[in-house]
């Protein structure tokens, strides 16, 4: 997961300083540093151009964003060390190789020393070479560590697809070796008609004891993967599953109840994190609060229901807009009291983040909620 807040360092290193004026001072060209720094990656190393997607919408690619996000967090060393770890093991899928990275970093630097004239000098310079090679080493120890335990992408086969409105569909794969996870987690997917576009997914139940993995998508407008998925995807059908992520999952330490909130397809990993209560035979209080905009947009109140029904330490609440007046965060300061339980939030972007401010506002600690990194959701939107 991205560093979400990272907390700022009390005294910033002097690399951390000379990298964030570099930041500040490219912030507003963003745009044309991205579009540069392919240019000169395509140009300067054309065998690279194979592990990108064939149209380039560099807004949708994320590792020169990835790699910028680094760079800003690199005093906030655990933090940034998980998320490097992810992003090397992420990287495999692509076909990203030890010896890739110094191409990169040579033209992240090109693209940053010609934007970045009003402050970049030889210390400036010295500072980046210094943090991007902190950086890919970590991601290229971690994927390096990741071969020896895992392939570096799955194929799956679409065994299930079931169309539940006009525009969300739960699908279900079956991949071809074991594929671990924790519920609560998400992976990245592949379809045949978009090669090396990948959007992320939650894992709409538990692990099964059949293997099979099912994830809920919707398509969005624009969405090509999503629209693929809903749309044009059927059984027999083969997709590639990068590895799982995220941190969203249930501490089996603790016997805290859980409040749960799932907004529109983000309640398919809370559909997972009761599962996994339910099989961890534990007895804690799970409070779900499920979300749509419409009675139509709840495809999947039928199966929540039945899990209330068969487990009587589940309360499922399904809360549809009241034209935009009560939205799903509202919906919890109606009940509650929420201070002893942890929470866990997932849907789109905005939902989460007015999710965070109702459970902070009814007195849920920060450190005990639970959701993945908003800027990846951006993407799994697609
Ligand atoms: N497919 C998946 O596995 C997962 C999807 N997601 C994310 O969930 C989102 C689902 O999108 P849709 O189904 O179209 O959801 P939606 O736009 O229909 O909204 C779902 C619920 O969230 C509430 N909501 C939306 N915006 C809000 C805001 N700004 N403040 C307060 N409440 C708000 C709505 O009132 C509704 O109750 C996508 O952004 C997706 O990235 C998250 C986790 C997993």
């Amino acid at each position: 997961m991205p560093p979400q807040c990272p907390a700022p360092a009390l005294t910033a290193s002097p690399d951390a300083i000379l990298i964030r004026r570099t930041m500040a001072e490219i912030g507003p060209v963003a745009d044309k540093v991205t579009s540069y720094f392919y240019a000169l990656l395509f140009v300067r190393h054309p065998e690279l151009r194979s592990l990108f997607p064939a149209a380039m919408d560099t807004q949708r690619d994320r590792l020169l964003r990835a790699l910028l996000t680094a760079a800003e967090h690199i005093d906030n060393t655990p933090v940034l060390v998980d998320y490097l770890q992810n992003l090397g093991r992420g990287h495999r899928k692509y076909g990203t190789r030890a010896q890739h990275y110094p191409a990169v970093g040579e033209c992240l630097i090109g693209a940053l020393s010609k934007y970045a004239t009003g402050v970049w000098d030889g210390e400036t310079e010295a500072a980046w070479i210094r943090t991007y090679t902190t950086i890919s080493q970590v991601m290229i120890d971690a994927a390096a560590a990741d071969e020896l335990r895992a392939p570096a992408w799955w194929y799956a086969e679409v065994v299930a697809h079931d169309l539940r409105t006009s525009d969300v569909a739960v699908i279900t794969v079956r991949p071809d070796q074991p594929y671990p996870f924790l519920a609560g987690q998400y992976t990245s997917l592949e379809t045949p008609w978009w090669p090396r576009i990948w959007r992320h997914y939650s894992f709409a139940s538990a692990a099964r004891s059949d293997g099979l993995l099912t994830f809920h998508v919707k398509a969005v407008p624009a969405g090509w993967v999503s629209n693929a998925l809903v749309h044009r995807a059927r059984p027999g059908d083969i997709v590639r599953l990068g590895p799982p992520i995220g941190s969203m999952t249930v501490d089996h330490t603790s016997d805290s109840s859980l409040l749960c909130l799932g907004g529109g397809t983000g309640i398919a990993p809370i559909k997972a994190l009761v599962e996994d209560v339910a099989e961890h035979g534990e007895r804690r209080t799970v409070e779900v609060f499920y979300g749509a905009r419409s009675n139509q947009d709840l495809y999947d109140i039928d199966t929540m229901l039945r899990l209330q029904q068969s487990h009587p330490w589940l309360a499922v609440r399904p809360v549809v807009d009241r034209h935009g007046l009560l939205q799903l965060p509202d919906a919890i300061r109606e009940y509650g009291p929420w201070a002893e339980y942890d929470a866990y939030v997932s849907g789109p972007p905005g939902m989460i983040r007015s999710g965070v401010d109702a459970l902070r506002g009814v007195g849920v600690p920060s450190e005990r909620i639970r959701h993945d990194s908003v800027e990846e959701l951006v993407v799994i939107g697609d």
